[in-house]
């Protein structure tokens, strides 16, 4: 039989024989019947015609499948007999065959199971079938589903093996590139999320019995979305098989690679004898994403944030470790993306919380625990309020007030930030109308757009109905919009503001100076106010740097005709600055921290001081 117990004596090499050698249990029966059964038994007498014609012989010849008849005789199961589909299917000529043991099918491949269940299905003289992976004379592989079973003698005796051989090559080719599917990312070829389970759960108990160290990242490329949408998705997948490319290149053969969705990958890095893991790791893989990538002959450059979460220390099943390499991921994010964060208690509280403040604020909207509070903006000449920027708070029932840095990413992500938006715009504009009824009929309000709500298509839809609902005048609200979300795609973003700007509501671009203008495009972008960010304002007096920065915003926005205004005052030495330079509003804490509606009558009233001399 294929591969069948090692010889010890060499074989007898019987002449090459074309005749098979056996006697099945039927053809006995058969050929007894010739001579002791009834003549009236009619199968008996069909069996022996089909004997005498010699049938079953010319049947075998010419079967499709490679048929073998081997001896019974332990140890060396010597072949006697090898059909035509054999030799065609092997390569092998029956010649070269009979007498020897047929493990030579299995070459050095002798390490599979189903050998042994072949050696004892002999020794216990049994049928079995089991599938071998083979070899052809040439070398080449072929799969087999054999079937074996045992041939006895008139007297009952096993005398023989026969074997018939079913090429299941095809098949198996076929099942594997199922398997292949299932189990790998298409486009990159890379593991996928089952089989990256299934692997560390393999190295994790590798690990344990060793006592080594599993490291799982999670990689995640950072505003790959910017270049996909400007781009285009060819670019994108373009970048995205060099990049599997590099992180496997960068990484041992013992460790894996898998995308887990668009731009998210894990790694498994696996301690080994001699070899501890270390930070330098993550830099040569960070280093292997920031070389340049090409695309229509132009070079490009990504960045990447890294988790880690290390096995045994941070937790013991595959899927966790998985989620908490995804938390350090997160928070590399958030510390200013391109760096790499190794998981910690802290972090993990974090994203509990994240969560926890993920289902409060769905039932926040329906509690109506969110409330606006107001923040004067000043004209600078005039030293008189103008008009006020919303800012929302939550009344959330045990945490208290919660300020907007906490909630407004959570809001962002999970998309509710929509319905919170429409709400904050709604109410402002109401309030706003409100109090200009008490005496201040020109009173504006600014009111923040998050990136989902500036996406969305029926953005000035949804302006338009808050306006005519509350009677605002469209001139009194300012859309402040920040610098990063117009510059994620600028033409788009130009599209939207023109829409909003027909309705006839100011826009400000919020935050400036921490994005990546290109000035350039200030001018196409059909805006009204630059406001300043607070970080600058802070340190106008004592930093040369922020000073020259903020007078050179105030005199580019002057050249284009745009008001500027400095957020964040809190000091007479940075409002006399701002002043000299010709800024003209302000907003901070100077005047007046954010307030309650109810508050802001008694605030809108009062004055700053006049400009003391010039700086
Ligand atoms: N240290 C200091 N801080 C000052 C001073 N003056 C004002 N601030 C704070 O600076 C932030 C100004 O708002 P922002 O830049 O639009 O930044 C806002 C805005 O981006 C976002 N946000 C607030 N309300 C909304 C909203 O209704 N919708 C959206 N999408 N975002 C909002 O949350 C951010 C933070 O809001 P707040 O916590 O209210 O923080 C406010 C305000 O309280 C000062 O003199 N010193």
């Amino acid at each position: 039989m294929p591969g069948c117990i090692a010889p010890s004596a060499p074989a007898a090499i019987a002449s090459p024989m074309r005749r098979p050698p056996w006697r099945t249990r039927e053809i006995r029966r058969a050929s007894m019947s010739e001579n002791t059964m009834p003549h009236n038994d009619a199968d008996a007498a069909r069996q022996a015609r089909l004997i005498s014609l010699g049938l079953y012989e010319r049947s075998v010849e010419a079967s499709a499948n490679a048929m073998m008849i081997t001896s019974a005789e332990a140890p060396e199961y010597a072949i006697e007999y090898v059909n035509p589909a054999f030799e065609r299917i092997t390569g092998y000529s029956a010649g070269e065959v009979i007498g020897r043991n047929c493990r030579f099918l299995q070459g050095d491949d002798q390490d599979q199971p189903g050998l042994q269940e072949i050696r004892r299905a002999l020794a216990e003289q049994r049928a079995t079938n089991v599938v071998l992976r083979n070899y052809r004379k040439d070398g080449t592989l072929f799969w087999n589903h054999l079937y074996v079973a045992p041939v006895e003698d008139t007297d009952g005796a096993v005398t023989h093996f026969v074997a018939s051989q079913y090429d299941i090559t095809e098949i198996k080719s076929y099942e594997m590139t199922l398997r292949h599917l299932a189990t790998h990312d298409e486009l990159t070829g890379l593991a996928n999320r089952s089989l990256l389970n299934d692997h560390l759960r393999g190295a994790m108990a590798r690990a344990e019995r060793s006592g080594s160290q599993i490291w799982v990242v999670f990689l995640d490329l950072d505003r790959f979305k910017v270049f996909n949408d400007s781009l285009g998705h060819m670019a994108g997948d373009v970048f995205l098989m060099t990049i599997a490319q590099r992180l496997q290149a960068s990484l041992r053969a013992t460790d894996l690679v898998a995308r887990l969705s668009s731009d998210e990958f894990a790694l498994v890095l696996c301690e080994q004898p001699g070899h501890r893991l270390n930070f330098l790791l993550l830099e040569r893989i960070a280093n292997a994403v920031q070389q340049a990538l090409q695309f229509d002959r132009k070079d490009f450059f990504l960045t990447c944030s890294m988790g880690v979460a290390i096995y045994p220390a941070d937790g013991v099943d595959a899927e966790q470790l998985i989620e908490r390499a995804d938390m350090a991921m997160f928070q590399a994010k958030e510390r200013g993306r391109n760096n790499y964060q190794f998981y910690t208690d802290a972090i993990n509280q974090r994203a509990l919380e994240r969560m926890q403040i993920g289902s409060a604020l769905r039932a926040a909207i329906e509690r109506e625990e969110f409330v606006l509070h107001y923040q004067p903006q000043l004209d600078l000449d005039s030293g008189r309020v103008i008009g006020t920027e919303a800012l929302i708070r939550w009344r959330h029932p045990e945490m208290g007030l919660v300020y907007p840095d906490r909630f407004i990413g959570i809001a962002e992500e999970t998309g509710l930030i929509v319905a919170i938006g429409d709400w904050v715009l709604r109410t402002a504009c109401q309030e706003t109308k409100r109090l200009q009824g008490l005496g201040h009929p020109d009173l504006r309000v600014a009111v923040n757009l998050s990136a989902r709500q500036f996406a969305r298509s029926d953005l000035a839809h949804g302006i338009e109905a808050a306006l005519q609902d509350s009677g605002l005048e469209p001139c009194c609200l300012e859309i402040e919009i920040t610098e990063s979300l117009m510059m994620h795609d600028v033409d788009g973003a130009i599209g939207s503001l023109r829409a909003l700007k027909d309705l006839g509501v100011r826009l400000s671009i919020d935050d400036f100076g921490t994005g990546y203008s290109s000035l350039a495009y200030l001018k196409r972008f059909p805006i009204d106010n630059l406001k300043i960010d607070r970080s600058f304002v802070s340190d106008i007096v004592s930093g040369h740097e922020e000073a020259a920065i903020v007078s050179s915003i105030i005199s580019l926005a002057h050249n284009l005709r745009l008001q500027v205004t400095a957020e964040g005052v809190e000091t007479e030495e940075q409002l006399a600055y701002l002043r000299n330079r010709r800024c003209n509003k302000m907003q901070g804490y100077l005047f007046s921290k954010p307030v309650p509606a109810e508050m802001l009558p008694a605030l809108l009233g009062a004055c700053l001081p006049a400009p003391a001399t010039a700086l």
